[in-house]
């Protein structure tokens, strides 16, 4: 595959705009072989079929002239009627083979479309959540969709048109030669310069267009904003605000859309006149020739023909030109999709986790910053033990979620190494180490399907024991009592569920997986009193014998764990039990202090 993904480190980030890529246009293009290479057999077939459609179609003015010049001039009706059985055959030969070309050209086109679409959504969900972070989703969305439809057009009506087009420009020169070289030459003399001024537009119209597709990608940014937050946006009665905030965008981009109308349109228009003053240009000189008897009636009419079928294929290769420029674009902005490495790869060679091993964590000097030399986590050394209960406090923003992603490998850690028994979790693969440890959040996000499916998670466990990891956490009561048990439908996100409902779906999901090590950021929190207090009763049971690893917020729901490692800016200042961390009156007594100050 040659729009490659990218193993290496990542190119100027999708958050400023690529730079366009003046002059390598065709290099792009060729970039895209590989995907057509699937199709050789189709793509072949297509290209010995243009031999006889361009002669079919070139031969039909030398009929037309041998038509007049023969038998009309001679008034033998039998040879006119064969003349015009060999037009008619030409016709059906055209019909028949332009139909079959088109056919596979768009079949080709399309299944180039998918195959990208497929390579570029396997890709861009490998990609680290770094690149998530900065990239918003509206413009992902239009790469995924409009510039891979962009891309797709090039093969159903641009690339394999654009040779059509110039094999029949090719034919028809020949004959046009062959028949009279200085009818031939005045014609093609004209061809030209109209054809650099149809590449200036061209160039005009590409550099519009990838503002355009830019502006596209702006707008969808705010549409997909806009309808995630809605809820947000009427609460706040932000919704003029954001309307004039749209009307701005969608401005900016129909000004661009303009842009690529007016050059679009300057080409359709150049060609028209020139069209009309080719054909000006034969009559003035054909007809002088005539006068001179140098010329017959017959030769006059095949080049009025051929004029007009000369600018055919130059009208459709231009259209096609308009097509293949916002390929080009599109294949730009893919390809700044695809170069963006995965920073996060399985080892070459992984290693394995013991297999007796109980889930000791070990962080090792472990520095982390989202931006460089920005770090949020510092100096990280310390030790859970396996099947120990350690929770972690701090203010917010102190770097405790931030712990959770690196131990979950959703980032690497800058410096250091994070080690769980024993292994370092960068030589293990990620499928390995996310079945070792199961994380829940504050927010489950669920996917459109079923409550067994959103359990499962497209793996392969069976309804018994879904079942039995739904019981073991006590949801199983909650999830039958919904309509269809665990076959009701989840819409998408789950809007159709309360954030507890979806949390205890979170529990079961963590439990049907038995992982060693547990981790909970603030998992509790949406639950009501009496729900949590009977996952409460669950966790008790799930979490012995694990190592658990727990966030909150709320002091005194981490009171029992064995240790409590209290953050700062990143760094850990206070660890200890409970009673040690309130008898040496740090950090944490003042925070544990406050909260009942505030709960008296
Ligand atoms: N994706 C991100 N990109 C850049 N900075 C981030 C990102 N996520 C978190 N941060 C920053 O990293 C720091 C630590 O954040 P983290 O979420 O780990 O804190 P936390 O202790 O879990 O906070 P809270 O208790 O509010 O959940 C914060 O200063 C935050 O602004």
């Amino acid at each position: 595959m040659s729009i490659k993904s990218s193993t290496t480190k990542a190119s100027p980030s999708t958050q400023k705009e690529e730079k366009r890529s003046e002059g390598g246009d065709w290099r792009l293009l060729l970039q895209l072989l590989p995907y057509a290479k699937r199709s050789t057999k189709d793509l072949v077939i297509s290209f010995v079929l243009l031999v006889p459609l361009s002669v079919a179609g070139a031969i039909q003015p030398i009929l037309v002239q041998q038509g007049i010049d023969g038998p009309i001039k001679h008034g033998d009706l039998i040879g006119l009627r064969s003349v015009c059985l060999w037009v008619l055959l030409t016709i059906v030969v055209r019909l028949a083979l332009q139909a079959w070309q088109g056919y596979l050209v768009q079949a080709v086109g399309q299944k180039i479309t998918s195959d990208i679409r497929t390579d570029l959504f396997r890709h861009v969900t490998l990609l680290s959540t770094s690149f998530f972070d900065r990239t918003p989703v509206g413009k992902l969305i239009t790469r995924l969709t409009s510039d891979v439809e962009a891309l797709g057009d090039v093969f159903a009506t641009g690339a394999v048109g654009i040779f059509s087009d110039l094999a029949s420009i090719a034919v028809i020169a020949l004959f046009m030669f062959w028949l009279r070289w200085d009818l031939a030459l005045l014609l093609v003399a004209m061809v030209i310069p109209i054809t650099g001024l149809i590449v200036f537009f061209q160039h005009e119209y590409r550099k519009a267009n990838y503002k355009a597709r830019d502006r596209l990608s702006d707008l969808n940014s705010i549409l997909q904003e806009n309808i995630i937050g809605v809820g947000i946006v009427q609460l706040f009665r932000r919704e003029t605000f954001n309307a004039k905030q749209h009307k701005e965008v969608n401005k900016r981009y129909i000004d661009e859309v303009n842009t690529t109308i007016f050059h679009d349109s300057a080409v359709s228009a150049t060609l028209e006149w020139i069209a009309l003053v080719a054909i000006a240009g034969v009559l003035w000189l054909g007809g002088g020739q005539i006068i001179q008897k140098s010329l017959t009636f017959g030769e006059l009419s095949a080049f009025v023909l051929f004029s007009q079928r000369l600018f055919d294929p130059l009208r459709q290769l231009a259209e096609k030109f308009t097509v293949i420029q916002s390929g080009f674009t599109a294949i730009e902005r893919i390809n700044g999709i695809m170069r963006e490495a995965i920073d996060i790869r399985d080892p070459e060679f992984p290693k394995s986790l013991p297999s007796d091993g109980k889930g000791e964590i070990c962080f090792e000097d472990v520095w982390f910053g989202y931006k460089p030399d920005e770090y949020v986590l510092k100096n990280l050394n310390f030790t859970i033990q396996a099947g120990e209960k350690v929770a972690l406090v701090g203010p917010t923003g102190a770097g405790k979620s931030s712990i959770i992603r690196l131990l979950s490998r959703l980032y690497e850690p800058t410096k250091g190494r994070i080690l769980i028994d024993g292994v370092d979790i960068k030589e293990i693969t990620q499928s390995e180490l996310r079945h070792r440890i199961g994380v829940i959040l504050q927010d489950a996000f669920l996917f459109s399907g079923d409550v067994k499916a959103n359990i499962s998670l497209g793996e392969d466990y069976s309804l018994e024991e879904v079942t039995a990891a739904a019981q073991s956490m006590n949801v199983d009561r909650f999830i039958q009592a919904l309509p269809n048990g665990y076959n009701t439908q989840v819409r998408q996100r789950g809007t159709n569920l309360s954030g507890g409902q979806k949390q205890l779906l979170a529990f079961a999901r963590a439990a049907v997986r038995d992982p060693r090590i547990l981790v909970l950021d603030e998992a509790t929190a949406s639950l009501d009193v009496g729900t949590e207090y009977l996952i409460q009763q669950a966790l008790d049971r799930l979490l012995v014998g694990r190592t658990t690893i727990i966030i909150a917020h709320r002091l005194s729901t981490i009171r029992t764990a064995d240790r409590i490692l209290v953050l700062k800016q990143g760094e850990v200042v206070e660890s200890g039990s409970h009673t040690e961390l309130m008898q040496s009156q740090g950090l944490y007594a003042s925070l544990y202090e406050l909260e009942m100050m505030s709960m008296a």
